[in-house]
């Protein structure tokens, strides 16, 4: 049983939600804990203010320089209710303190018993209170399904915190998870961050398109990302090719695809380019008239085929595919790394792979082999999730977002930018892990998204610092201010050490001088 350590006394004017209290012993920081009796209820709080008070030292006193005035000053904080324990239950007390009651400092125990996690609802641990490191709090996997925003300005720690989360889903569980990789940062955890060695708790499978650059040094299985035109909605399609292409080029572009589609036969780019040429070869060979081609429809078909020719140049688009099911193995992390593509085709890629799993979990739900409960986690989502309607990703993961979930289909998308993802998208988020914001317009797209993100939490989103994030959502049994955890796997998105590598010019510079001389 830990000692009952005082730190304050309950102040006239609390109410059941808040209360202030005049410290007595200590500093008590902000977003510390205390525990206080209301009832018979032991009620725990968080201190969401605190202020120092000295009645004597008034504006014209203080500048009479007398010594001594200090010990007339004191502490006084506020502290926010949090609730209390009933059956394992965190009810909300309809009581306020009464005034001159003591405060206490909650205790790790009564602490732990709050953020105490559910086994029924899969519950992992990403991190601890950021006063308390030896409370963990848990996230719960199964209220993911109400999805996941992961946000932070640039640098905040987002991609570190999407890999505690990915590798703690593939630690405890058998489900499979996929990340669209845009910037290479989980290319590496197939490794264990305290010995750099493979290990070997889930499996990692690395994909890249074909032609994509691939990232040095990857350890984990790599593969080829091959998606035929086959496999993609005519929209998706129409997408790639970019820019707005004419309403008759379209209905030629999906006249011939729905032709290769009726064949049954598997098709890629070159096959659909090889087909264009050849009906303007043959309309130009032709001596019937009827099926020479009009100049204007020549034109259209020879534009087709450039922009065609330039996809080509950019991604290889081939007639065999991989299989969506197998993203979806047990205990296997697959990394879509579309690292140094153009945005627009990382764009495209994104929303037909979520599109792709989409319609598999729909067509296959209750099969656990072929559509098993997946997590999905999408970066520089205010890109591909943005408001500029119409966006063919946009409305593929805004289908997911409303839907998915029903199917096994749960999504964690990732943004320093989240005032541009689309409201219709943010509104279908109910978990939320912050990192520091600064940006206003940021700060009030989650506070108008979330209906659990307070002002008060909105208003600490700058003070944190890298690495400590707000959980707020169904997935947490409270509110919480989380420091993340050490990761278990090498994240590959740390900030270059500009010393080091300034050191390790210097010393290239050097050989290079000793081998000259
Ligand atoms: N909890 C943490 N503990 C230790 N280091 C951390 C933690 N969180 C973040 N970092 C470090 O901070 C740096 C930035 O983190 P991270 O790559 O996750 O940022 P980000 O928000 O994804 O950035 P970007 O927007 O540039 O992709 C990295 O060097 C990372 O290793």
């Amino acid at each position: 049983m830990e000692i009952q350590e005082q730190v304050g006394t309950v102040l006239d004017g609390a109410t059941p939600l808040n209360f202030p209290f005049k410290v007595v012993k200590g500093d008590i920081p902000l977003h510390e804990y205390v525990k206080v009796e209301v009832g018979k209820n032991v009620v725990l709080a968080e201190v969401v203010g605190v202020g120092a008070r000295n009645p004597i030292v008034r504006e014209k006193i203080a500048t009479l320089g007398i010594n001594g005035l200090e010990r007339y000053g004191y502490e006084v904080a506020v502290a926010e209710v949090l609730g209390y324990l009933e059956d394992g239950r965190i009810m909300r007390p309809k009581y306020a303190p009464k005034p001159n009651t003591p405060v206490y400092l909650a205790d790790t125990q009564t602490l732990q018993a709050f953020y105490k996690g559910d086994m029924e609802r899969l519950p992992v641990y990403i991190g601890t209170l950021i006063h308390r490191e030896d409370v963990q709090v848990p996230i719960h996997l199964q209220d993911l399904s109400f999805h996941l925003g992961i946000f932070a300005q640039t640098r905040g720690g987002k991609s570190y915190l999407a890999g505690a989360v990915m590798e703690k889903i593939l630690t405890n569980t058998n489900f499979p998870v996929i990340v669209i990789d845009i910037h290479g940062d989980y290319v590496m955890m197939d490794r264990a961050a305290e010995n750099d060695r493979k290990h070997d708790k889930f499996n990692v499978i690395v994909y890249y398109p074909p032609n994509a650059p691939r990232i040095k040094g990857v350890t984990a299985e790599v593969k080829d990302l091959k998606l035929s035109p086959k496999q993609m909605t005519n929209e998706a399609f129409l997408e790639l090719l970019g820019g707005r292409l004419g309403e008759i080029q379209s209905i030629w572009i999906r006249k011939i695809i729905k032709e290769f589609r009726e064949k049954g036969r598997s098709f890629g780019l070159k096959d659909i380019i090889k087909e264009i040429e050849s009906i303007v070869e043959n309309a130009d060979k032709t001596s019937d008239t009827n099926n020479k081609l009009q100049s204007g429809e020549k034109k259209r078909l020879l534009s087709i085929l450039a922009r065609l020719e330039d996809l080509g140049e950019e991604i290889e688009l081939p007639a065999e595919e991989t299989p969506v099911q197998e993203f979806l193995r047990p205990k296997t992390l697959s990394v879509i790394c579309l690292r140094g593509l153009r945005s627009r085709i990382q764009d495209v890629y994104t929303g037909i792979l979520i599109d792709l799993i989409f319609r598999n979990q729909v067509a296959h739900y209750g099969d656990l082999k072929k559509a098993p409960p997946v997590f999905i986690f999408i970066e520089e989502a205010h890109r591909v999730a943005s408001q500029e309607g119409g966006r063919y990703a946009s409305k593929v993961i805004s289908t997911a977002i409303r839907e998915g979930a029903k199917f096994g289909l749960f999504l964690a998308l990732i943004s320093q930018r989240p005032r541009n993802i689309s409201p219709d998208i943010m509104a279908n988020i109910g978990n939320y892990a912050v990192l520091r914001i600064t940006n206003a317009q940021d700060q009030n797209m989650i506070e108008s998204a979330s209906e659990s993100f307070s002002h008060r939490l909105i208003d600490d989103l700058p003070a944190l610092n890298q690495g400590e994030a707000v959980l707020v959502g169904p997935f947490v049994p409270l509110p919480a201010i989380i420091k993340v955890s050490k990761r278990e796997t090498v994240h590959h998105g740390v900030t270059p050490e500009l010393a080091l590598i300034n050191n390790k010019i210097s010393e290239l510079i050097k050989e290079v001088r000793w081998e000259r001389w």
